[in-house]
């Protein structure tokens, strides 16, 4: 098991991915490319494939424990899986999912979970939600954590949408996103996923948000990055996939391969496809 890497030394030696390097890389119209991840090994090998972002997000709830949402994750088992993933990583940038009931109480419950998961290691929280979240997010930037929102469809309000539907489709669903993203960005936030949300409305909510770096999944190739859930992309997830994945293994000859075919389409834009994996 013998690496002649130096010990801070990530992925072909680069150096550790800060919000400093991603804004570079936003102004530079490089693409940001980032996975869920949810332990050491994965982690690893997702920083030494040149990932920029590792997300622990409470996916974890489906793809790991099987439940049939991400309803019943708990802060605990994020907090739990952030450590594994902070002890594989060395370079990537780490952000986890204030999982649901951990933030939506009051803003010092959000500080409170949000601490538990930066003291596990993580850089960043990423919160579901527009409208009332602004305050939180505000809450928690002047306290020194960096945020990502979440806005589109957010899995966590998934019985108060009716299924996992593609938001912001028609004019006042889309008048209130753009509302949304502007006071988060506003706010402080510094990255917004958008999920599941047309493409030409993730494309108008980057531009007149500047600041604000927007990863899609499902929201069209004009993000400033986007994310995928590891199992997805790896062809592990059984039943039926989102539109918006691609199996990377397909034409790959290994796990190392196809994460880095997924870095190299999002950077030079090959991923998503306009046609099949956007709306
Ligand atoms: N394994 C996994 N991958 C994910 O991307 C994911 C999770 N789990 N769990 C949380 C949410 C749920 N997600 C989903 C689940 C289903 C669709 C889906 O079936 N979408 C339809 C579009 C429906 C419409 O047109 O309104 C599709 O065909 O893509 C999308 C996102 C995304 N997230
Ligand atoms: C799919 C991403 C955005 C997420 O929130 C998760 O994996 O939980
Ligand atoms: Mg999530």
């Amino acid at each position: 098991m013998s690496s002649h890497a130096t010990p801070e030394a990530g992925a072909a030696g680069r150096k550790p991915v800060t919000l400093h390097r991603l804004r570079e890389m936003h102004a530079a119209g490089e693409k940001i490319a980032m996975l869920t991840c949810y332990d050491a090994s994965f982690a690893r090998l997702l920083d030494d494939c040149g990932v920029d972002c590792l997300l622990v997000g409470d996916s974890l709830g489906m793809v790991l424990q099987g439940q049939p949402s991400t309803l019943p994750v708990t802060l605990d088992e994020v907090v739990y899986h952030t450590k594994s993933v902070t002890r594989g990583n060395r370079s990537a940038w780490l952000i986890a999912d204030l999982p649901f009931g951990s933030y939506q109480g009051s803003r010092e419950q959000a500080l409170h979970s949000s601490v538990a998961l930066m003291q596990a290691g993580a850089q960043m929280v990423k919160i579901e939600g527009g409208g009332w979240t602004a305050e939180t997010v505000r809450f928690l930037v002047e306290r020194g954590i960096p945020v990502c929102a979440h806005l589109g469809l957010t899995p966590q309000s998934v019985h108060a949408l009716g299924g996992y539907r593609v938001q912001g489709r028609g004019e006042s669903q889309a008048m209130t996103l753009k509302h949304h993203a502007a006071e988060l960005a506003d706010a402080g936030a510094t990255m917004l996923v958008l999920e599941l949300v047309p493409g030409a409305l993730a494309a108008e909510i980057g531009a007149l948000n500047p600041g604000l770096m927007t990863i899609g999944i499902g929201a069209g190739p004009q993000c400033a990055g986007q994310v995928l859930v590891l199992h997805d992309m790896l062809n592990v997830t059984r039943g039926k996939l989102p539109r918006f994945v691609r199996n990377f293994m397909a034409g790959a000859s290994g796990i190392e391969e196809a994460v880095r075919l997924y870095v190299q389409d999002v950077k030079n834009g090959r991923f998503p496809d306009p046609e099949r994996h956007s709306y």
